[in-house]
């Protein structure tokens, strides 16, 4: 049978990816593996026009492989990666740490000042310039999307940007960090905390230095990142207070372990104590969303007194996690303006 309305061919997206370790890896897997069939489901063609790191940068062919690091060539401005490929989506897999924040954050603001936007796994730039991200933003009038950010594959973001917008959310409670459950359920089976870490780590859930994982950091930048979409709170004004997962934590995981509970390193943010943050580790009984995760899953409940509270939980966190994060962001922004249900 003739379709009534001729399928549209679909349009080229032109990405650049910084950052090629685990997380980059994967995204540039996913957009030539599955480019074929996003193209026909989604409209839009995404392709890899370059790839940079901190010491390098590529132009893989279109719809080929990325090359192998000895065919690469020595780093080049991000002006110049853009106007070379003419990028629609500039796609940030650098590391989280402080080392490369201001990198981070000049690169996104200049691609999003140029009318680029920015998909970003990393998070660090987020916290210190979010007002500087969102003024660049509006002044390209260009898009950016933070689901990498905030608990990779579990759809975090969209929730507090759109999802439970006007339910009258008043607070979150989360398990945001997969490496911090899957530790305290390592913790509680008798596996020491080296081991456990060790485990996060070879799995590609823990980063690379997991002090931020385990001190509760990560956890409660995530819930800082939500806050700012959720509320408009100024991410780098809001005060964190941690409580690690330690030497000393194993007794308590076991302990609740034998109550039939288990412990959890539960991040809260509530308008009743605006520009707070807290990590703590708590006991959670059966019925508990955050009690029902296993391994490097994570969860977030929105508090919507009126709504009901509105749970997500689930989305390991592991580098493929963060990518198909990333692509869902990308699909997001290169197919914004589409009407209808689209
Ligand atoms: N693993 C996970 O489950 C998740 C991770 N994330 C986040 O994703 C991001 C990427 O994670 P992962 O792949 O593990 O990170 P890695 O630290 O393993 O890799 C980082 C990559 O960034 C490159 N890089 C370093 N400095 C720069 C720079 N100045 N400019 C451009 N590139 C640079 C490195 O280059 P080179 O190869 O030359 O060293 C490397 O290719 C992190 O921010 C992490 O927090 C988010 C959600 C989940
Ligand atoms: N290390 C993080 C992954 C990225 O956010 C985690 O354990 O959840």
């Amino acid at each position: 049978m003739t379709p009534a309305v001729a399928p549209r061919s679909p349009e080229d997206a032109v990405v650049v990816l910084s950052g090629y370790g685990p997380v980059g890896r994967a995204y540039a897997d996913l957009i030539r593996t599955r480019g074929d069939e996003l193209a026909l489901r989604y409209g839009v063609r995404l392709r890899l026009g370059a790839v940079r790191t901190g010491s390098a940068h590529c132009l893989p062919q279109p719809g080929g492989p990325v090359p192998p690091r000895p065919a690469w060539g020595p780093p080049v401005a991000l002006e110049e990666s853009l106007d070379l490929t003419g990028a629609r989506v500039l796609v940030q897999a650098l590391p989280s740490s402080p080392a490369v924040r201001r990198q981070a954050a000049e690169e996104a603001v200049l691609a999003l000042r140029r009318g680029v936007h920015v998909v970003t796994a990393a998070k660090g730039h987020l916290l210190t310039h979010w007002s500087e991200l969102g003024e660049a933003a509006q002044a390209g009038r260009s898009l950016i999307r933070i689901s990498g950010a905030t608990g990779a594959a579990l759809p975090t973001a969209d929730l507090a940007r759109a999802g439970v917008r006007g339910l009258g959310c008043g607070s979150v409670r989360a398990c945001p960090n997969g490496t911090a459950t899957f530790v305290l359920d390592r913790l509680a089976a008798g596996e020491s905390l080296a081991e456990a870490v060790g485990e996060a780590q070879r799995r590609g859930i823990a980063e690379a230095d997991p002090s931020a994982d385990l001190s509760g950091e990560d956890a409660a930048t995530k819930v800082r990142l939500l806050a700012a979409l959720l509320w408009g709170w100024e991410p780098s004004a809001v005060r964190v207070r941690t409580e690690p997962v330690d030497g000393h934590t194993a007794p308590a995981a076991v302990a609740a372990a034998g109550r039939g509970n288990r412990l959890r390193a539960v991040a809260v943010a509530s308008l009743d104590e605006p520009l707070v943050v807290r990590v703590r580790l708590e006991e959670t009984a059966p019925g508990d969303p955050l009690h029902a995760l296993t391994g490097p899953e994570k969860a977030v409940v929105y508090g919507c007194p009126d709504a009901g509270d509105i749970t997500v939980s689930g989305g390991r966190s592991s580098p493929v996690g963060a990518a198909l994060a990333m692509l869902k962001d990308t699909l997001d922004v290169t197919t914004a303006g589409r009407f209808g249900f689209g």
